[in-house]
């Protein structure tokens, strides 16, 4: 007999495709579907999901691409037997930071959508700017100076907001957006965030921030729960702070809020119920922590476009080298998290040059890259007691942490002299580099992480208790095996049944707690109720492993010389 209980839909607008992903009240994933932004757009001239203006260090993304994504998303759900009417509640998990700027017709059009056309033919009048800055976006550093200067400096402005001014922020974005577009400033009637974007679309009016995405603008005042006003008086320029405010609207302390119907095209269009819930849509990162009950000194790394390392903690430690969110869901939470510009794509230039000189035919194989990286020795040292540890950065894209420009370097590194010299390479390239690079990635999490992570047990070092991994990197577990080397991991290294859609399944679980929580029935109670552990997760790799963890303890210290020494480099402009 067919199944008619309540489903759940949980978006994912992320750089490179919309992933759309159904779950049951069990927890069940029941349906999950993709866009490909390079592979099934129509029409917009993008590589890799964004545009890029290289001359002044834009990256950003067409909007309507978005809406196409949305209007054939909803297609392959159905074609993959979904049941519109059985959707109860839709919550979405959009890339952090972006912004969307609608103008004044933007609510009427919503409003009026005709349910025989697309939403891509029938919202391009919408918008007051045709693109979203995105968050690989690096044109932003006079007005990152200007944040971080304007409430004394980067330390006060991460103890306010949780971060220091960064180049994708939306803050420094609006204030350079107002400058440089006046015209298009003025006429923006709101700004939406990507992930209240989503919420809007489907809501059919303007949605607001939700509590924790909203922690990535450099503008929220996170102990106070409020905007700081010289922060927006900042931002909103000659305009003024009382038309900013407007323009951003209010941000509702609950993330579990039920924002309204959803709206009567996707009712008429595609068959949903007229009561489903559209709830609070928060960031890919936010939402990434909601798909499982992450448990203290747990980490998840995300290996998406992006690489980032994120912990669930009650400690509110804002440091101008991290980031801090409020929990999307848990008040009293905070979220912590490191983000790297330079992750799936600089793994793909080694793998590139890999599958080159060995001339295999399936240019987005990961087999030769793996086999590379497994057989390469820790730090390509062939014989620790007589050769150097192999360092190197890998940043094709600007870098966030270190904040260093586009650039490739090697070093060696003598853990017993405590000497760093420049190389010119790692000794056999490009198939060491497979391992020097994951490496690099991951004693970077490591160094940055060894103050919130602390003894799992008895007689054990610092170190996470489990490291879960997901987005597109985690179906790798040649990779999967070098993060338990580097970072431990007493239980080891995990993946979700679905990893590579985290987010997804984090919007899909934020919609089952909204709807059906007990009053004052928290996030974890209710998901740690219903989860599963034995079908939803899956040990890919041991985690500590005590020599090669204490190894790598020692590359750390020459891992922070060599960043060190390359800032200075930088602040000398021998870099650029
Ligand atoms: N088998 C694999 N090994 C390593 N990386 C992979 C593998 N499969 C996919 N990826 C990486 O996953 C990335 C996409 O991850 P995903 O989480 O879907 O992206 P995003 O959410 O940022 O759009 C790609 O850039 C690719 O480098
Ligand atoms: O900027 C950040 C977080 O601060 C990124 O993590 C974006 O949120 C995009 O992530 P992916 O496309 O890699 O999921």
């Amino acid at each position: 007999m067919a199944s008619t209980g309540p489903l759940y839909l949980g978006f994912d607008l992320s750089t490179q495709q919309l992933k759309g992903l159904v779950v049951d009240d069990s927890l069940k994933k029941v349906h999950e579907a993709k866009f490909d932004f390079d592979a099934d757009a129509k029409g917009f001239n993008i590589n890799k999901g964004v545009l890029v203006n290289e001359a002044e260090h834009e990256v950003f993304a067409p909007v309507a691409m978005w809406l196409q994504a949305i209007d054939t998303l909803l297609l392959r759900l159905k074609d993959d037997g979904l049941d519109f009417k059985r959707i109860k509640g839709i919550s979405g998990s959009g890339m952090q930071h972006g912004s969307v700027f609608w103008n004044a017709d933007a609510e009427q059009l919503l409003a009026q959508l005709d349910p025989e056309k697309t939403l891509q033919s029938q919202l391009d009048g919408a918008f007051a700017h045709p693109f979203s800055p995105n968050w690989q976006d690096a044109s932003t550093q006079k007005e990152c100076d200007e944040f971080d200067a304007v409430l004394g400096n980067e330390h006060q402005l991460a103890n306010v907001t949780g971060s220091k001014a960064h180049h994708r922020f939306t803050g420094p974005q609006i204030l350079r957006f107002q400058r440089k577009y006046p015209d298009k400033y003025i006429k923006t009637y709101r700004i939406t965030l990507v992930s209240s974007w989503i919420a809007t679309v489907f809501l059919g009016k303007f949605a607001p921030f939700d509590i924790s995405d909203v922690c990535g603008m450099n503008l929220w005042d996170i102990k106070a729960g409020k905007w700081n006003e010289k922060l927006l008086e900042l931002a909103a320029g000659p305009s003024g702070v009382d038309a900013l405010k407007k323009k951003l609207g209010d941000v509702p302390e609950d993330g579990g809020i039920h924002l309204g119907n959803i709206s009567d095209y996707f009712v008429r269009r595609h068959g949903f119920s007229s009561d489903c819930t559209i709830i609070a849509s928060t960031g890919d990162n936010p939402s990434t922590i909601l798909a499982l009950p992450l448990k203290k000194n747990d980490a998840i790394v995300s290996l998406g476009t992006s690489t980032t390392f994120l912990m669930s903690t009650a400690q509110y430690r804002p440091d101008p080298a991290t980031h801090f969110f409020n929990s999307p869901t848990t008040p009293g939470l905070y979220m912590f998290m490191l983000c790297y510009k330079n992750g799936g794509l600089a793994r793909e230039k080694v793998r590139n040059a890999i599958n080159a000189q060995a001339g295999v035919d399936d240019k987005n194989s990961w087999s030769a890259f793996d086999e590379n990286l497994l057989s390469t020795p820790p730090l390509a040292q062939d014989d620790p007691s007589k050769t150097p540890m192999n360092l190197g950065l890998y940043f094709p894209r600007p870098e966030i942490i270190p904040n260093l420009p586009v650039g490739e370097w090697h070093f060696e590194y003598d853990p017993v002299s405590d000497e760093l010299k420049r190389s010119r390479g790692v000794p056999r390239s490009p198939e060491q580099d497979a391992r020097v690079i994951v490496e690099s990635q991951f004693l970077s999490l490591r160094l940055r992480s060894r103050d919130l992570v602390h003894s799992p047990g008895p007689g054990l070092p610092p170190q996470p208790r489990r490291v879960y991994m997901v987005g597109g990197g985690s179906r790798n577990k040649a990779i999967a095996r070098v993060a338990g080397e580097v970072l431990g991991g007493s239980e080891g290294v995990f993946k979700l049944d679905v990893g590579e859609n985290a987010c997804a399944l984090g919007a899909a679980y934020k919609a089952v707690w909204a709807v059906e929580r007990d009053p004052g029935e928290t996030f974890e109670d209710l998901i740690g109720k219903r989860w599963r552990e034995d079908e939803f997760v899956e040990k890919i790799a041991d985690g500590y492993q005590p020599d090669v963890f204490e190894r790598y303890g020692r590359a750390l210290k020459g891992f922070e010389m060599m960043e060190l020494k390359l800032l200075e480099e930088r602040k000398e402009g021998k870099l650029e």
